[in-house]
């Protein structure tokens, strides 16, 4: 019997682990379930964060799975196959890595008789779809394409206009994938999954067209309004056009910057330290950042979203890791702002 596959796909903090853990929690709690983690970098934080579920992680980390990683990937399902005899796998992507490749894998004649792509779903940040799709569409475009349902996160907030525009700026890349609309709290995880096996039950509205007004500002989530104040990343040769016949990998275009340390953050130094990511422009232009530390008196899980934050309390890990994901990252200046502010009390 083939064993089914799920791929949770989406670009960078879009909530791809926040499904995983909804999936394990509410559908998957009787079978034997290994997930294979991507991460972009060199530690891996969802791995942790995840470790309380009944499944076998798996972390796979640095690059992008179109390169030389492919041949990491394949060797690690085929022993996952063989050692662990999962039920079930699912497979996190890295936020900056292309769906099609991951489809390419499970393609292989090796898999043709082990594997069977159950539910591929791309996870879509409503807040932050429309600069992505603009800034980074090479892999957007390819997540959205090849997925077979869309689940709209962060949407909670959004009017039914903003949804049907969000839907009509997407629905062109991929006309066929089933959509889910409806914020996740009020849905069972079943209702989301039955939703690729049965398009015509799409926990969705339809609405009639409407023009999609992208507005003279807007925010790319950095905190400028592309007033001038830190353009690199718009006049990044990558998204210009100057390169039509090239398409990248993830290594060209996005870097990762990775930290371990046992020393501890006070909460005002780590909220210092998150506003700075989103403000200062001499780190580079930074999309993501997450990671797990000790606090003063707990130990403390923050997440960073091109320019939004929040922090959590966390159970106790062997080190206190972080990771930040963007583009002309300034590694030193990375390595002093963490150090600088990691003392309780800086
Ligand atoms: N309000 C809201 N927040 C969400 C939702 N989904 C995810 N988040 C938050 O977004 C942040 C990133 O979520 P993750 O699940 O870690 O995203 P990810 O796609 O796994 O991130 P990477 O793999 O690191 O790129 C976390 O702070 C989540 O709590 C949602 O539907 N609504």
């Amino acid at each position: 019997m083939r064993v089914p596959v799920d791929i949770i796909s989406g670009f960078l903090g879009a909530g791809k682990t926040t499904l995983i853990s909804k999936l394990l929690d509410e559908c998957y709690q009787e079978q034997r379930v290994f997930l294979l983690e991507n991460e972009y970098g060199e530690v891996g934080i969802d791995g942790s964060l995840l470790a309380n579920q009944k499944v076998e992680v798996k972390e796979i980390y640095s690059g992008c799975i179109c390169c030389s990683l492919k041949g990491d990937f394949t060797q690690v399902l085929l022993e996952a196959l063989d050692k662990v005899k999962p039920q079930r796998i699912i497979i996190e992507p890295t936020g900056v890595g292309k769906l099609s490749e991951i489809l390419s894998v499970l393609e292989q004649d090796v898999f043709q008789q082990r594997l069977t792509a159950e539910h591929i779903i791309t996870v879509v940040d409503a807040l932050k779809a429309e600069i992505y799709l603009r800034n980074f569409g090479e892999f957007f475009k390819d997540q959205v394409k090849h997925a077979r349902t869309l689940v709209l996160s962060k949407n909670d907030a959004l009017t039914g206009d903003q949804v049907r525009e969000l839907m009509q700026m997407l629905r062109p890349i991929n006309p066929t994938a089933a959509w889910v609309t409806t914020p996740w709290e009020n849905l069972k995880g079943k209702q989301i999954l039955e939703v690729t096996h049965s398009p015509e039950v799409m926990f969705t509205r339809e609405f009639p067209s409407l023009k999609i007004s992208l507005g003279s500002q807007h925010s790319c989530g950095c905190g400028c309004h592309h007033s001038g104040e830190h353009r690199q990343h718009h006049e990044c040769n990558c998204h210009s056009g100057k390169h039509p016949h090239h398409l990248h990998a993830a290594p060209e275009v996005f870097q990762g910057w990775s930290w371990e340390s046992p020393k501890a953050f006070s909460n005002e130094s780590l909220q210092r330290v998150l506003t700075l990511l989103g403000k200062d422009s001499q780190l580079g232009y930074v999309l993501r950042a997450k990671g797990i530390v000790p606090g003063e008196d707990q130990w403390l899980h923050f997440e960073y979203v091109t320019g939004d934050w929040k922090i959590t309390a966390a159970s106790p890990q062997p080190i206190g890791r972080a990771v930040v994901i963007g583009q002309n990252l300034k590694t030193d200046r990375l390595n002093h702002l963490f150090e600088k502010c990691v003392e309780i009390g800086c």
